[in-house]
This record gives C-alpha cells, sequence and structure tokens, in this order.
C-alpha cells in the first residue's frame, strides 16, 4: 500500500518539479534576450562550452563576451546560471548601465550591489564594509571618508608615494642588473601596496622589502587564496579553501584590531591626520568591540581595493608602452618637456617636491590620456546591482540590430555591466575598438563623439569608485620616474615576433608591434594580466 502511494507521489512529483524548471527557464525570464537555455541546465552548458573555447584560464567575462557576440551583441543578454548563482543579466550598452547606476528616487544612492560578489570577498573586506554597505550606513561612510580623497589632500601623498616609487626603482635596478625575467604585476602589487599602507593607516608594510610585516605576509596569503580560483563558487563547494580563508582572515583581523587598539590613544591626538585609520575614528568616544569590528572592515577594504586595481593599471600600462613606440615617444616627449631633459629618478622627485610640482601632475595630458586607454581596454573592476520581485526596475533599451529598442523589466535579476564589452563597442569606439589608441582621449573631435558613459572604469553614480584620483595620480608619478629610465620588454604570452626576415620588431598599421599572442584577462579576485606580466627590463641607454 505505502508503496503505491510513493509510486504515486513520485509520478505526480516528477512532472510537477518538471512544469517549475520548464517555467523557470523558459518563461520567467523569455523576455531577454538570450542564447537558447536548456531546460534542465539553463546557460550553464552553454556557458561552460565557451570558457572552454576561450584562452585557457581566461577570465569569465571572456567567454561572456563571446557569447553576447554570438547573440548578435544585443544591449542586454540573461545568463541563467541558477542554481550556481542567481539569473545574471550582462549589460553590454552603456546607456543601460547608466540606469543601473545612477541614483533614482526609489534607489537615492543608486541600485543595491549585489551581495553574491561581496558575499564571496567577505574574507577579505568582513561584512560592514563601504563598498558592500547599503542606504544610509553607506552614505555615512562615504561622507566619513570623502575628505581623505579631496584633491588637495591627495596632493600632500606625493612625497610618500614618490618614496615609495624609489623603492620600485631599486628592485627594476637590480632585475636590470641580472636580466632576469620577472612578474611586473607582483612588483607593482607590492609597490601599491606599500603606498596603500601609508594613506590607510600610516605605517611602513614594508611590502617591497625582504621582511614585510606580519600583517603584510598574511593579508597576502590571504589574496593567494583567491589567485587561481577562474571562477566564483559558493562556498559549500571548496570547503577546504574556506576553512583556509577564513582561518587566514582570522589572523590578518587580529593584527590589525592591536592595530587599532594601539593607534586609538595617538590618533585621538592628532586630530589632523587623513589616514583612513584615524578618519574611521575621528568623534568615536568609545573604542567598543563593535567599532574596531567596523573599523576593521573598513581599513581591510581600502587595503585591498587601494592596491590591487592601481597595480594592475600600472603592469597593463608599461605593456602597451612597451609594444607602442609611438606612444611611449609622446610620453617621453611630454616627460622632456614638463619635467626637464634629465630622465634620472632624482631630478623628476626634485621638480615633484620643488614649487609648482603638484601642478606638473595635472598637466600630464597625453600620459593621463595613455591610462585612461589601457583602463578602457583592460577594465581591472566593475559592479553588479541586485533587483528585488516587486522592486518596479525597468530600463529602456537603445535601438539594435538584435532586439527592439522599449522598456524591460528587470526584477528578481542580477545586473551586471561588463566594462570589456562596454568599453570595446565598436559604435562607439568605431574600428579601433580593441586596439590602444591613447590619442583618442586628446583629439576634442573624437572626444565629442564617446559619450561619458561608455568609459566607466572606475564605473559611475554615486557608488563611482572613491579612490579614481588618487589612482590616476600613482600610476602618473609611477611614469614619470620610471619611463624614460628603463626599457620593458614583454616575455612568454603578448612578446613582439620579430619580422622572420629581418629579425627587428615589425609594426602593424596601428603603429603597434605585431606579437605572437595576444595576451588577455584572468580572474584573481578582479581581473588581471593571465601570467603576472612577465617581463624584462633594461636601463636604457
Ligand atoms: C585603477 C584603479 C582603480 C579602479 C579601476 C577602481 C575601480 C572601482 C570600481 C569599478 C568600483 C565600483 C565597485 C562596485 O560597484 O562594486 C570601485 C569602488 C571603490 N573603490 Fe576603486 N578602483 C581603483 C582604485 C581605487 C583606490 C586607489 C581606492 C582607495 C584608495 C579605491 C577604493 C574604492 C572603494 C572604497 C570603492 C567603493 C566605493 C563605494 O561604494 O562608495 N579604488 N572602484
Amino acid at each position: 500500500m505505502l508503496t503505491s502511494i510513493l509510486i504515486a507521489a513520485v509520478a505526480l512529483l516528477i512532472p510537477y518539479l518538471y512544469s517549475k524548471i520548464w517555467y523557470k527557464r523558459l518563461r520567467q525570464f523569455a523576455r531577454l534576450p538570450q542564447l537558447p537555455p536548456s531546460v534542465i541546465l539553463g546557460h550553464l552548458q552553454a556557458l561552460d562550452e565557451f570558457m572552454k573555447r576561450a584562452p585557457q584560464k581566461a577570465h569569465p567575462d571572456v567567454a561572456m563576451a563571446a557569447m553576447h557576440k554570438a547573440l548578435g551583441s544585443p544591449p542586454v543578454m540573461l545568463l541563467d546560471l541558477r542554481p550556481v548563482s542567481s539569473p545574471l543579466v550582462v549589460v553590454g550598452s552603456y546607456e543601460v548601465a547608466e540606469q543601473i547606476v545612477r541614483a533614482s528616487s526609489r534607489f537615492p544612492y543608486s541600485l543595491p550591489k549585489s551581495p553574491e560578489i561581496w558575499k564571496h570577498l567577505e574574507h577579505l573586506t568582513g561584512p560592514h564594509s563601504i563598498v558592500s554597505s547599503k542606504g544610509e550606513s553607506w552614505k555615512a561612510l562615504r561622507k566619513r571618508f570623502n575628505p581623505g580623497f579631496a584633491p588637495q589632500h591627495l596632493l600632500t601623498l606625493l612625497p610618500p608615494i614618490i618614496d615609495k616609487a624609489f623603492l620600485f626603482l631599486d628592485r627594476l635596478d637590480s632585475l636590470s642588473r641580472s636580466g632576469k625575467e620577472f612578474s611586473l604585476q607582483d612588483l607593482a602589487t607590492n609597490l601599491t601596496f606599500d603606498i596603500i599602507g601609508r594613506v590607510v593607516l600610516d605605517i611602513d608594510m614594508g611590502a617591497q622589502s625582504d621582511n614585510p610585516t606580519d600583517f603584510m605576509r598574511v593579508f597576502h596569503q590571504l589574496i593567494q587564496t583567491y589567485a587561481d580560483e577562474g571562477v566564483t563558487l559558493p562556498w559549500w563547494c571548496t570547503p577546504l579553501l574556506e576553512w583556509r580563508r577564513s582561518s587566514l582572515a582570522k589572523r590578518a583581523r587580529n593584527t590589525l584590531k592591536s592595530i587599532v587598539r594601539e593607534r586609538y590613544g595617538e590618533l585621538s591626538h592628532a586630530a589632523k591626520s587623513r589616514s583612513i585609520l584615524s578618519m574611521s575614528l575621528q568623534g568615536v568616544e568609545d573604542l567598543n568591540p563593535k567599532t574596531v569590528d567596523v573599523t576593521c572592515d573598513q581599513l581591510s577594504t581600502f587595503l585591498f581595493a587601494g592596491h590591487d586595481t592601481t597595480s594592475t593599471t600600472i603592469a597593463w600600462t608599461f605593456y602597451e608602452l612597451s609594444r607602442t613606440p609611438r606612444a611611449l615617444r609622446a610620453v617621453c616627449d611630454e616627460l622632456d618637456e614638463l619635467f626637464g631633459p634629465d630622465p634620472s629618478p632624482e631630478s623628476v622627485r626634485a621638480r615633484l617636491t620643488g614649487p609648482g610640482g603638484e601642478e606638473l601632475v595635472h598637466r600630464m595630458n597625453y600620459t593621463t590620456a595613455v591610462i585612461r586607454e589601457v583602463l578602457r581596454l583592460w577594465p581591472p573592476g566593475g559592479t553588479a546591482r541586485i533587483t528585488k520581485p516587486g522592486d518596479g526596475v525597468k530600463v529602456t533599451l537603445p535601438a539594435s540590430s538584435t532586439s527592439p529598442s522599449g522598456e524591460l523589466d528587470m526584477d528578481g535579476l542580477v545586473l551586471y555591466p561588463i566594462h570589456s564589452i562596454i568599453q570595446r563597442d565598436p559604435k562607439v569606439f568605431g574600428d579601433t575598438a580593441d586596439i590602444f589608441v591613447p590619442e583618442r582621449w586628446l583629439d576634442q573631435n573624437a572626444q565629442d563623439k564617446i559619450p561619458p558613459g561608455a568609459w566607466r572604469a572606475f564605473e559611475r553614480g554615486p557608488r563611482g569608485c572613491i579612490g579614481q584620483e588618487l589612482a590616476m595620480i600613482e600610476t602618473r608619478v609611477v611614469l614619470a620616474l620610471t619611463i624614460r629610465k628603463y626599457n620593458f620588454t614583454k616575455v612568454g604570452i603578448g612578446a613582439v615576433s620579430p619580422s622572420k626576415t629581418s629579425g627587428q620588431p615589425e609594426t602593424d598599421k596601428y603603429g603597434q608591434y605585431k606579437v605572437g599572442e595576444e595576451m588577455y584577462m584572468k580572474m584573481q579576485v578582479t581581473a588581471k594580466p593571465v601570467d603576472g606580466m612577465m617581463m624584462k627590463v633594461k636601463t636604457a641607454t
């Protein structure tokens, strides 16, 4: 009897479940452009196939960009990756991205961030971090930290930035003497870590020395646990990794807590300091465990966000300049004009820290165009926003060849603008959308044709990057001190491939050296050069 009931129940349950899954896969978001989904796997299998076709270890954005292209590059594309992650909308149009991140009456600080990404990074940033917080708590944090990023204050950071860059130069000198191959990404990471340690905690991290601080060592190990992740999997798929992360995070947190407690007394007297630590503790009467925790969340967030993407930008900038002789010459000419013909770092330091030095940082127009172009082609970060069923969020689609214009309901979805699609859109950037052309940011006519929202490396709207100007200053200063003194040569992937007849590098029609295999990005928390940007360096003669 019981067996018959069970059989009947299963017989009823199977079609019921199938009809549920069928609805979710094929009907629920049928309004959104998408590749044909499978009833059982949604787009998981298709994503897997595109990832297999992408170069080894490529960032998932590379596969998603290929899927988006295969669908005819619509403004939005659904990826149903349930149960691995929430249904995701890839946003490939700057017009739609702008609607997602702007303030509205319903969402005065723009749509909330998707918790999936930040939950995954919670060991690094903590649960109350400025990057993941919402509403009024976010507003209060942003207001607290804004003064630390005011343009005048940032310029007072020039001397410590230069000091740390000199340690970077020491490393380059020794690598130039040895002729060894090295990871420029690693070198730049240590440099930007040293700088951010000064900005956040007002301490020397020793990241570029042979004897880094304990905190630096542990935090570095923690970041490394995200190193070769490829795709973001839920914690229950990788329990051992999760355990290692949580024990490293605890160790890093304990060191940070003791720094906070140690410095609390001193900082209450040093009211003028604008380090992130000092600003976090301003007005704090009672340093209770909750305040310490929230403070540590901000410190680790700034330590992470403040070094990671800037180091990537520095690495790609040296790479693009090493293969674009025209742009390298133009940067050097600009530096000669602004800093004088003596390319030695000591001379550049004297100019930067002398009268009018701060102003020079803002006159590096070509160099700034180079960095903007690097961030266009190789955006290291992005955003993902979430909507709940019933939020009533709609976006207006621009007309496109593959989908009609008009309003689309976006409720119950994660919205993910992919910068490497938007910023390489041929409709905006023309035939050279995939090519490094810094001049596009200098020619007023060309610039007038680029809508502001089509370049969004720091994201836009109220939740745009608080550290963008600091990142630009750091990269400009590092370039001013180094680029005339050294010649960088890429090795391995992305290396210049010399002509078979002359043995010399050959330039293509865009003035770039031809390379054997094009570089690409991998995922290592953010998007990084796939091979750590392996280089050789020689002191320029
Ligand atoms: C080239 C370097 C950088 C790039 C490309 C970059 C990019 C971004 C992007 C795309 C966001 C939005 C993230 C999201 O919506 O989830 C963001 C937010 C943020 N960035 Fe940056 N960033 C850079 C450098 C920095 C630096 C130097 C700092 C700190 C010193 C910093 C601190 C932050 C913080 C705290 C947020 C969260 C802002 C908020 O939600 O109010 N970033 N960044």
